[in-house]
């Protein structure tokens, strides 16, 4: 099995390990469990290695096969059953405090949904300060000047007055994306980041995504059903029956260029209609 060592981008530290890990769910009304998660183990002494500062890393495999169940655990916002996980050097078990876990979660990892969350009665601009306001870190000068920065970093330097309703898609998605990374985490969790976007948007987004990676060295942890951002990411992990089942290591970030990734659905979608 490969290692990171075929990666070209260099990595940092490990950032996140998991120790068999598993996760059922208690289903209301009944005294029977769903079983999400069993024995996820991602660490040096497993094939499947930990995640390492300025990895990108794809979470694939079929619907309810556990994405979504682990990368709420890795964002603590679900706690696992059995095992524990390591982010950057916190050992959190199912018993982990909540007001330890919130700060954990505000200072150093940032989320972004495929429902882009924004709350709607801010426009962007106290969208995106809202997380600073919270961290209490700034002054108020200093958080003003950091949200204009990161509206400008994802493109929407014209749109700071908007409200959430007067964004398109995908930039509301990059909103929440500037708003994500308002504290500066060291990791980026994503679940379906473009999953309700077009074509165009999915390669913007995805191109940003990307730039904050390799620029900054943010980890980034993405779930998505779609096959054709695989080439966005240093590893891919397959999850299947609650089980890490298969990763495969890209030498090198690939971004898709809009005109030739629509060239190809076009062929596709001919191909498809032909047979
Ligand atoms: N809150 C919950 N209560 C009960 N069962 C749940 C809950 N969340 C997830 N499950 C179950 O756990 C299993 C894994 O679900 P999960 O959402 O993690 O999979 P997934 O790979 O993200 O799926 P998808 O690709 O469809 O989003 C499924 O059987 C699902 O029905």
């Amino acid at each position: 099995m490969a290692g990171h060592e075929g990666i070209v981008k260099p990595l940092g530290e490990p950032v996140i390990q998991i120790r068999h890990l598993g996760k059922s769910y208690v289903i209301p009304g009944s005294n029977e469990r769903i079983t999400a998660l069993k024995d996820i183990h991602l660490a040096s002494d497993s094939e499947f290695l930990p995640i390492r500062k300025g990895e990108f890393v794809i979470l694939r495999g079929p619907s309810g096969g556990g994405k979504t169940s682990l990368l709420n655990i890795l964002g603590t916002i679900d706690t696992c059953s059995e095992g524990h996980i390591e982010i950057l050097d916190e050992v959190i078990k199912h018993n982990a405090n909540d007001v330890f876990l919130s700060d954990l979660r505000l200072r150093r990892i940032g989320f972004v949904f495929q429902t882009f969350n924004l709350l709607a009665t801010m426009s962007a601009f106290e969208n995106v300060e809202l997380p600073m306001a919270i961290a209490g870190k700034l002054s108020v000068g200093e958080r003003r000047e950091r949200a204009m920065q990161l509206l400008e970093t994802v493109g929407l330097a014209d749109r700071l007055t908007h409200l959430p309703s007067e964004l398109s898609g995908g930039e509301q998605q990059r909103a929440t994306i500037a708003r994500a990374l308002a504290n500066n985490p060291d990791i980026l969790l994503l679940d379906e980041p473009t999953g309700d976007l077009d074509t165009v948007n999915t390669i913007d987004i995805m191109n940003l995504l990307l730039k904050i990676n390799q620029e900054n060295q943010t980890t980034c942890v993405m779930v998505t059903h779609n096959p054709d951002v695989e080439c966005y990411a240093d590893r891919l992990l397959y999850l299947q029956d609650g089980r890490f089942v298969r990763q495969v290591f890209n030498r090198i970030q690939t971004p898709l260029f809009l005109e030739d990734y629509q060239e190809y659905l076009k062929k596709r979608d001919a191909e498809k209609l032909v047979s």
